[in-house]
């Protein structure tokens, strides 16, 4: 039967009606932290939980290879995720994160790590209510383990170990449709290097067109157009937050970033995140900022190249600066850092840059979800400020 598990689970049921009549808020109510269950779920006798210290290079490599060879391959399966080390700790280590929330699945008798699920402390907010939530990511399962209906034992044990640091909602996504999306996004895909991507079979070559027609359709100005446009350093932590918040608050859901997350989440590390703004040349002040994280895809069964190297947009304010034009200047930089491709998802308002800085959309969707929090209506991505890793 379909969502066997997720029927069991406080996940949004309703269908779309009138959005008056439907109460917005936790669907289930905080549990005493006495009733909490104080032991682990039951694994299959041949595995035992562990928990992840990320910053054990030991572990980290162990996390690294079984996302490397079994983490989330795109539908054709020719690419597969291949985050980094560096990536993993940073997405793993926020402000106030919780080392229990990195839970690893070990078999018995190897000791190796067959599985993966993580949870990240984040404050979001839903309209004007501002959520204290874990963010769930990384959940992996070794090939060879599939159809043992060990990820709903996963999920339940995060949730567990979230409930104990009273915490009762969360929020993440997936490429599957489950009970029940808040929004449906498209993702969209820039050519930086369309002779590799074509070479690898990520673009095809458009009709009546040829490579080097394709090359000259795609090229980009050496460097960024825009006067004051600069990499985002430790200094500009109070402004960008400030440029932030101001602008998340148009969104229904988006995260409730202060300095400290800014600084995480935001000031540029190399391979990780890299962060731009603009600031003006006469005020000083600082008018506009964009960001992309950079998640490597390993190529799958090509001769010639191994690795797609891909920046996400992340988060992008203009308040001076057309929202255009500081898009493109995030193209050029990343083309300049040689990458091979700029994707982006239809949230936020980037749907005005989507097709005019030639993006082409991608074959599959993202559906955000969230864990005991009901929301009145299905939102449109345009509504949605938040961005997951
Ligand atoms: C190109 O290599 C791929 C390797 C694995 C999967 C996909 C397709 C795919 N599923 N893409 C996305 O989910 C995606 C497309 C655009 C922007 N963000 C995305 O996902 C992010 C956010 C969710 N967690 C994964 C990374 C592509």
């Amino acid at each position: 039967k379909k969502h066997k598990f997720w029927e069991t689970q406080p996940v949004g049921k309703f269908k779309e009606v009138g959005d008056s009549s439907l109460p917005e808020g936790p669907i289930d109510p905080p549990t005493p932290l006495s009733e909490v269950k104080q032991e682990p779920y039951n694994l299959p006798s041949s595995y035992e939980w562990t928990t992840c210290d990320m910053d054990s290079e030991e572990t980290c490599l162990e996390v690294y290879n079984l996302l490397k060879n079994n983490y989330v391959e795109d539908d054709e399966n020719m690419f597969r995720f291949n985050y980094s080390k560096e990536f993993l700790r940073w997405a793993l280590h926020p402000p106030s994160y919780f080392r229990s929330w990195h839970i690893g699945v070990r078999a018995k008798a190897s000791k190796k790590v067959v599985a993966f699920i993580t949870g990240v402390p984040a404050r979001i907010r839903v309209r004007d209510e501002v959520v204290r939530m874990a963010e769930i990511n990384f959940l992996c399962v070794h090939k060879k383990l599939r159809s043992k209906r060990l990820a709903p034992v996963m999920i339940k044990e995060v949730t567990r170990r979230v409930h104990l640091e009273n915490i009762w909602q969360a929020a993440y996504t997936a490429g599957v449709v489950l009970p029940t999306p808040i929004t449906t996004c498209q993702y969209w895909h820039r050519s930086l290097n369309p002779k590799k991507l074509i070479d690898v079979g990520f673009s095809r070559l458009g009709a009546r067109m040829t490579i080097s027609r394709t090359i000259k359709l795609y090229k980009l100005p050496d460097s960024p157009v825009t006067p004051g446009f600069r990499k985002m350093e430790l200094r500009d932590v109070p402004a960008v937050t400030r440029l932030l918040r101001n602008y998340l608050s148009q969104f229904v859901v988006a995260p409730d970033f202060d300095e400290d997350d800014v600084e995480h989440w935001l000031l540029p590390s190399e391979n990780v995140v890299d962060s731009y703004l603009v600031e003006s040349p006469e005020t000083h002040e600082i008018t506009d900022f964009c960001s992309f994280y950079t998640l490597p895809s390993s190529i799958l069964g090509n001769q010639t190249y191994s690795t797609l190297k891909a920046a996400y947009s992340y988060y992008n304010v203009s308040t001076k600066t057309p929202l255009l034009q500081l898009m493109n200047d995030a193209l050029i930089v990343a083309k300049q850092k040689d990458y091979d491709v700029f994707n982006a998802l239809d949230v936020m308002q980037n749907e005005s840059f989507l097709k005019e800085l030639k993006f082409g959309p991608g074959d599959g969707k993202l559906h955000y979800y969230l864990y005991n929090y009901q929301i009145r209506r299905e939102l449109k991505p345009s509504e949605l400020g938040l961005v997951l890793l």
